[in-house]
C-alpha cells in the first residue's frame, strides 16, 4: 500500500470528485458514514460523545459524524471551536445540515467555553486534520490541552489535530493524544515514525473508495506492507523439489557466552525453509549447537572463543564447501567485535560474489571500519536498530531526517538496510522505503533480532530477491511475534517463542 503525501491526497480526493463523478460534500458524507460504522462497532450507543469540530474540512466531517451518531441516537455534544472568522465551503453545508435537526451546537471562542470532559466520554476531534499549517496556539491549543488532560477515550477523524501528516512537529508544539486515530484510504507517514507515537495511537485505515487509478499512478517511495503484499512474495513449493532446492546456507554466528545468539539464528533460518544449513561457531559452541540444533550442520572455527574464518588446526582445510559456494551467507549475531573476527571480515568481503546479511557486530565492525562498506556484495540485506544505524551513519535531528539518512545510505552503498523497531524500514539501493506493519512492543527483547537474520539469510538462501526477502522476512518476524501476543501476551514473550509461531503461508 503506498503513503503518499498531503498534496498528493488532496490531488487524490479532486481526482476522485472528476472521475467517480461524485460531489465533494458527498465524499464527506461518504467518509462520515465510514468512520461513524466504524464507531458503532466499538462505542454502543449509551456512551457520552463529544465532538470537538474546526473550522474546515476536518471539522465538516465532525459535523456529519455527530449528525450521523444523532440518527443512531448517541448522546453527542458538539462544539466548533471558532479560532478564526472564516469556514470551508463544506464545513458550512454540513453546520446547516446539522442545525437543521440538532439546536444546541455550542461554540468555544473563549477559555471557559470549553467543558469539561468525563472519563466515561468519548471525544471525537475533528479540530485540525491534513490542512495544518502552523502550530496550534490560542483558542486551538487551549481546547487541544483541555482534551489531552481529559480522562476520557479520544478518537481522532483522519489525523490528530496538530500533527503534520509528512513533516517534523516542532518539539512544543500542542497536539492531540489520541487512543485512536482513524484515518481515510491511506496511511499518513507521520503514522509509522516513533516520535509520533502518542500523537496516533492505534490507528485505523477506511477505505472511502478514492481514485484507484490516481493510487496507482502516484510516484511515492513510501510503502505500507500489507499482509496480502507481503502473501504474494512468498513462492510456492514444487512437488518434486528436494533439498537442494531451497539452498545451502551458511551463518557465522556467535562467540564466548553469545552461543544462543548462534543457536536462535540457526533454528530461525531452519524454520523458514532453507534446503541445507551450515552455522561456523568458535569451537566453545560446538557441541552446544550439535546438541541443540542437530538439523544443522556445524564448522568449527580454529578459535576456542571467536570467530577468526580459520579451519581448526587439526583439519585445516577440511571445512567443507568453499565460503563462495554456499547460496547465502548471514554473519553478525552473538560474534563481538574481536581483532581476529575484524580479520575474517576483512578477508571475508573481498570474496563475495552474493548479498549476504549482516547484523548486530558485523555492522559495529563495518561502523569502525567504514571503508569496508565498499566491498559489500552488491544487494547485501544490513538489519541495523536505530543504535547500530546511528554507528553507521550520524545522529538525526528527528525521524524525518533519519528517513533521509537512510535512503542515502541504501543508495549509495547499493544495499537493503532494514532499520529495525516498531514499523521497521526496509530501505531498498533504489530509494523506496517499505514499513512493515506487523510486530508488537513483546518483540522487544533479545535475541528477535537474530531470528530476524536467520529469516533472512535463509530466504536469501533460497533465490528470493533481497529486497522481497527483507519486506516478506521482516513482515513473517513480525506477525510471529503477533501471534505469540495473542496466545500469551506480549509480556514475557521469548525469541524461541516467536521461531515456534513462524508460519510460512
Ligand atoms: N481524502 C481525504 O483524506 C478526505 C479528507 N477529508 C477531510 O478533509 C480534511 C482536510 O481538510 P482541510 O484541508 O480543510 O484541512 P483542515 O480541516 O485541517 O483545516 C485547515 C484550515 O485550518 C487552517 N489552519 C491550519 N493550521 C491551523 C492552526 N494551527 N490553527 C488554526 N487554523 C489552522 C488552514 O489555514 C485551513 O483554513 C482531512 O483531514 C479530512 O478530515 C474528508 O472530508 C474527505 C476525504
Ligand atoms: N515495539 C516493537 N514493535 C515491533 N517490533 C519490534 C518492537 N521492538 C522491537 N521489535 C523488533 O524486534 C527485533 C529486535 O531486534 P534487535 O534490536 O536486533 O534485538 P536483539 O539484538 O536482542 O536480537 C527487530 O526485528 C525489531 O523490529
Ligand atoms: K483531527
Amino acid at each position: 500500500m503506498k503513503i503518499l503525501n498531503v498534496d498528493q491526497i488532496r490531488s487524490l480526493d479532486q481526482s476522485t470528485i472528476q472521475h467517480e463523478p461524485i460531489a465533494p460534500i458527498n465524499l464527506m458524507e461518504r467518509a462520515a458514514l465510514t468512520f461513524v460504522d466504524w464507531f458503532v462497532d466499538r462505542f454502543t450507543p449509551t456512551t457520552p460523545t463529544k465532538i470537538f469540530c474546526g473550522l474546515g474540512d476536518n471539522g465538516g466531517d465532525g459535523l456529519a459524524i455527530a449528525r450521523l451518531l444523532l440518527e443512531r441516537e448517541y448522546p453527542i455534544e458538539v462544539y466548533v471551536v471558532r479560532y478564526a472568522p472564516r469556514e470551508s465551503d463544506d464545513f458550512m453545508h454540513n453546520h446547516r445540515r446539522l442545525k437543521l435537526v440538532f439546536d444546541s451546537v455550542h461554540y468555544i471562542e473563549l477559555t471557559h467555553d470549553i467543558p469539561t470532559i468525563r472519563h466515561n466520554e468519548v471525544v471525537i476531534d475533528a479540530i485540525l486534520g491534513s490542512g495544518l499549517s502552523r502550530p496550534s496556539e490560542g483558542i486551538v491549543e487551549d481546547t487541544v490541552k483541555a482534551i489531552n488532560r481529559a480522562p476520557a477515550t479520544v478518537v481522532s477523524v483522519d489525523i490528530a489535530s496538530g500533527l503534520y501528516p509528512n513533516q517534523p512537529n516542532g518539539s512544543t508544539d500542542v497536539i492531540i493524544e489520541p487512543d485512536y486515530t482513524v484515518t481515510f484510504q491511506l496511511p499518513k507517514l507521520a503514522f509509522v515514525l516513533p516520535k509520533n507515537g502518542r500523537y496516533v495511537g492505534d490507528w485505523h485505515i477506511l477505505d472511502i473508495q478514492l481514485h484507484k487509478r490516481y493510487i496507482d499512478l502516484a510516484p511515492t517511495s513510501y510503502y505500507f506492507t500489507q499482509p496480502r503484499e507481503a502473501r504474494l512474495l512468498l513462492r510456492k513449493r514444487d512437488r518434486f523439489s528436494n533439498k537442494g532446492s531451497f539452498g545451502h546456507a551458511l551463518l557465522l554466528v556467535g562467540s564466548y557466552g553469545k552461543i544462543g545468539a548462534a543457536i536462535l539464528a540457526a533454528r530461525a533460518c531452519l524454520r523458514s525453509g532453507v534446503g541445507l544449513l551450515t552455522v561456523q561457531v568458535p569451537q566453545c559452541g560446538y557441541t552446544i549447537l550439535q546438541t541443540v540444533v542437530p538439523e544443522a550442520m556445524c564448522r568449527p572455527d580454529g578459535n576456542q572463543n571467536v570467530l577468526t574464518g580459520i579451519a581448526p588446526a587439526d583439519q585445516p582445510g577440511k571445512q567443507g564447501p568453499a565460503l563462495t559456494d554456499y547460496s547465502a551467507i548471514g554473519i553478525g549475531p552473538g560474534i563481538g567485535k574481536a581483532p581476529e573476527t575484524l580479520v575474517m571480515l576483512k578477508n571475508l568481503l573481498p570474496t563475495l560474489k552474493k548479498p549476504i546479511v549482516v547484523d548486530a557486530d558485523a555492522l559495529n565492525l563495518l561502523s569502525e571500519n567504514r571503508e569496508l562498506l565498499n566491498q559489500l556484495p552488491p544487494n547485501s540485506i544490513l538489519t541495523p536498530h536505530p543504535k547500530e544505524f546511528e554507528r553507521l551513519t550520524k545522529k538525526w535531528a528527528n525521524d524525518y531526517q533519519k528517513l533521509d539518512l537512510l535512503r542515502e545510505f541504501a543508495q549509495k552503498y547499493r544495499v537493503v538496510v532494514v532499520l529495525k523497531g516498531a514499523y521497521s524500514a526496509v530501505a531498498t539501493p533504489d530509494g523506496d522505503i517499505h514499513f512493515n506493519s506487523t510486530g508488537n512492543p513483546g518483540l522487544s527483547t533479545g535475541g528477535t533480532g537474530d531470528v530476524l537474520t536467520g529469516i533472512l539469510t535463509s530466504l536469501l538462501a533460497q533465490g528470493y530477491d533481497p529486497v522481497e526477502a527483507a519486506v516478506l522476512g521482516v513482515f513473517a518476524h513480525g506477525l510471529a511475534g503477533d501471534r505469540v501476543a495473542e496466545q500469551r501476551g506480549p509480556i514475557g514473550m521469548t525469541a524461541s517463542d516467536v521461531i515456534d509461531a513462524l508460519r510460512w503461508e
